[in-house]
């Protein structure tokens, strides 16, 4: 696999992202918090990490919900999956929301969303009148049923 350089600055205090196995595909983010914060039921908060990262061009990295968090509190990332744009230059933060029925606790250094590093394409618009003829058609939103 090619090797991507992401630079980092980390004003968190926190370690800095890895994979934690050997071909994982996420690095885990943690939260860059003074205290703990509590998301009440439906809550959202923006939660800091503490990073601002360059990427190459031609690169983009992924926020996207831990199912584990997803599945025991009931916590996930509003827009998931979050873009990170390889030329933003600001700190990276995590949109988190509570969709359980219970307040939700962070703690400062919890691991509360993954990262992944993606390549993507910018396309050239063509803009035009008529598009080629499919199968498909214009059938969408389950036209082909269930079973
Ligand atoms: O979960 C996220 C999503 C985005 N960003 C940062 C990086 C991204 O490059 C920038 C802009 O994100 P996006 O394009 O999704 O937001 P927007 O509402 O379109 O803002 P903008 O007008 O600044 O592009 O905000 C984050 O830190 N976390
Ligand atoms: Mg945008």
């Amino acid at each position: 696999m090619a090797e991507i350089i992401v630079k980092i600055i980390n004003k968190s205090g926190n370690e800095l992202p890895a994979y934690a196995t050997a071909d994982a595909a996420g690095m885990d983010l943690r939260a860059h918090l003074e205290t703990a914060v509590t998301l009440q039921s439906l809550e959202r908060m923006l939660i800091p990490t503490g990073l601002f990262m360059e990427l190459p061009a031609g690169y983009e990295a992924q926020v996207r919900p831990r199912s584990g968090l997803a599945i025991k509190q009931g916590l996930t990332l509003l827009n998931t999956p979050g873009t990170i744009d390889a030329d933003y230059r600001g700190e990276i933060k995590i949109i988190l929301i509570n969709l359980s029925n219970e307040p939700q606790t962070i703690q400062p250094g919890d691991r509360i969303a993954q990262m992944v590093i993606a390549p993507f394409v910018q396309a050239v618009i063509e803009p035009v009148t008529v598009l080629t003829d499919t199968v498909r058609g214009t059938g969408g939103f389950g036209h082909t049923g269930k079973s």
